[in-house]
């Protein structure tokens, strides 16, 4: 039966107090997509898109009771389904009832430009991101931007620890966005490959295509701006593309590992632009939802994994996604190679340890106390002789206590000789450094982030 005026009325209202009563994302996330497919006697059904979807409609009751003795003077039974769901009779209902969604033409453009090349991983979809208590406003705000791009939340700035799935995101807003609208342009890119082609074009006297290239886009996808280059002529480029595409409404999102107040690499006039839109930050899963990423990967292995060998590998690795990831392919490897359709426990311990152990290896066979240097040097962008120097500037003297303590952590090098490598300073400096740094790594987000990423850069 198609929808009756009060019907629409009811439908209407449960939008309206959705979005009154909801944070914004929420809303698009959650309410926008839904759909009202029939109302008939006191029941009324209603067509979402995933389980995740149903979950939290289900828990709205107030939405719709108020929207429906509003309208009906009667509180209504709500059946709400996934496309799964869905009867044959069911489908022949809502073909009936909603009306045809005419198409808003896409106007994405228009003008007649060269292909570009995309560079993004259909690997990395929507569909395997799992959501969590972490990443869900992430997650809503992404999808949402799909849908109305250069509007709401523009730019997206995505921020969090490495392995937490920014690049995942970014490419699964790529790939949704070309479904959505296959004749936009969009690229994804990594600050790093960004002023690469800028050096390249500049060197090449090749401007006139690169600004064709970043200006002319729908949808930009920048990686990890926290490692843009400091030099002028580049962020000075990135800053009039930035401005370029969002004057014309293009969207652009962003991802970091730090947030943009804490990007000391570009200037305020640019970190002030990344505040325009929404910042969302992703944070480490918390222990169910290293279960739902688990569980999801392994599936696809092939073999059976009971709940608690899932259980002891989430309980076991709780740093991040990728190291969650690398744990999983440990063990299906340990158990293919044992020939275990059903991966136990004790499978999954023997692999786990396998791990840790050979990780601890390999960092003691390809280290050494000047490639710690270098990359401490390199990522503070400082030279490599201040380290060792006397200069005692803030940002030089964090830089140092942070090399002595990877030294002492990592290497476990006694102190007296880390002294010696830093300018013959006392064995009592460097434990002084390597006691500041053990105390920051407890409270300090910023220390915690340094010592990780750099750990992350020596032992890959
Ligand atoms: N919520 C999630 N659901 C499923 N897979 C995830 C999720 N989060 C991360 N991953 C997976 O974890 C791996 C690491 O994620 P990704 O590379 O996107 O991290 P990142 O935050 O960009 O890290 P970095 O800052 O080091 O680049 C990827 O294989 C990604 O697919």
């Amino acid at each position: 039966m198609p929808l009756k005026e009060s019907d629409k009325r009811f439908w209407n209202r449960v939008n309206e107090l959705a979005r009154q009563n909801l944070p914004k994302a929420t809303y698009d996330y959650f309410i926008a997509p839904a759909k009202l497919i029939s109302v008939s006697g006191n029941k009324a059904k209603i067509l979402i898109n995933s389980d995740m979807h149903k979950d939290f409609l289900k828990r709205q009751t107030d939405l719709f009771n108020t929207a429906s003795l509003e309208v009906y003077g009667d509180v209504l039974t709500i059946k709400i389904l996934s496309d799964a769901d869905m009867s044959d009779a069911d489908r022949k209902e809502m073909n009936r009832s909603i009306e045809t969604r005419t198409e808003t033409p896409d106007n994405f453009s228009e003008t007649i430009l060269e292909p570009v090349r995309t560079n993004l991983q259909k690997k990395y979809s929507f569909d395997n991101f799992v959501a969590g208590d972490q990443n869900r406003m992430t997650l809503a705000a992404a999808l949402t931007i799909t849908d109305s791009p250069g509007d709401l939340y523009n730019p997206l700035f995505i921020f969090g620890n490495s392995g937490l799935g920014k690049t995942h995101l970014l490419h699964a807003i790529g790939n949704e966005f070309l479904k959505k609208h296959p004749r936009s342009r969009l690229i994804y890119v990594s600050s790093e490959a960004f002023v690469t082609d800028y050096v390249n074009a500049s060197r090449k006297k090749q401007m006139d295509s690169f600004v064709e290239k970043y200006r002319n886009l729908d949808l930009l996808l920048l990686d990890d701006v926290q490692f843009f280059s400091d030099k002028e002529g580049t962020k000075n480029e990135f800053f009039q593309t930035f401005n370029a595409l969002h004057e014309k409404g293009a969207q652009i999102v962003l991802t970091s590992d730090r947030p943009p107040s804490e990007l000391n690499n570009l200037e305020e006039r640019l970190v002030s632009r990344f505040s325009w839109g929404l910042t969302t930050n992703i944070t480490i899963p918390d222990f169910e939802t290293r279960m739902a990423i688990l569980m999801n990967k392994a599936e696809k292995t092939g073999l059976n994994f009971p709940d608690e060998t899932i259980s002891y590998i989430a309980s076991q690795i709780n740093s991040n996604v990728r190291e969650l990831e690398g744990a999983l392919n440990q063990v299906e490897f340990l158990a293919k190679m044992e020939k275990n359709s059903t991966v136990e426990i004790s499978t999954a311990e023997k692999a786990i340890e396998n791990l840790r152990s050979s990780n601890s290896h390999s960092r003691k066979n390809n280290l050494n106390i000047t490639k710690i240097k270098d990359e401490v040097s390199k990522y503070f962008h400082l030279p490599v002789a201040d380290l060792s120097g006397p200069k005692r500037i803030k940002e030089i003297a964090y830089a140092r206590q942070v090399a002595m303590f990877l030294i002492r952590d990592l290497l476990a090098t006694s102190l007296p000789a880390i002294g010696q490598e830093f300018g013959k300073r006392d064995h009592t400096t460097v434990m002084y450094a390597v006691r500041v740094i053990t105390d920051k790594l407890k409270n300090d987000n910023e220390t915690q982030r340094d010592v990780d990423n750099l750990k992350r850069k020596l032992e890959g």
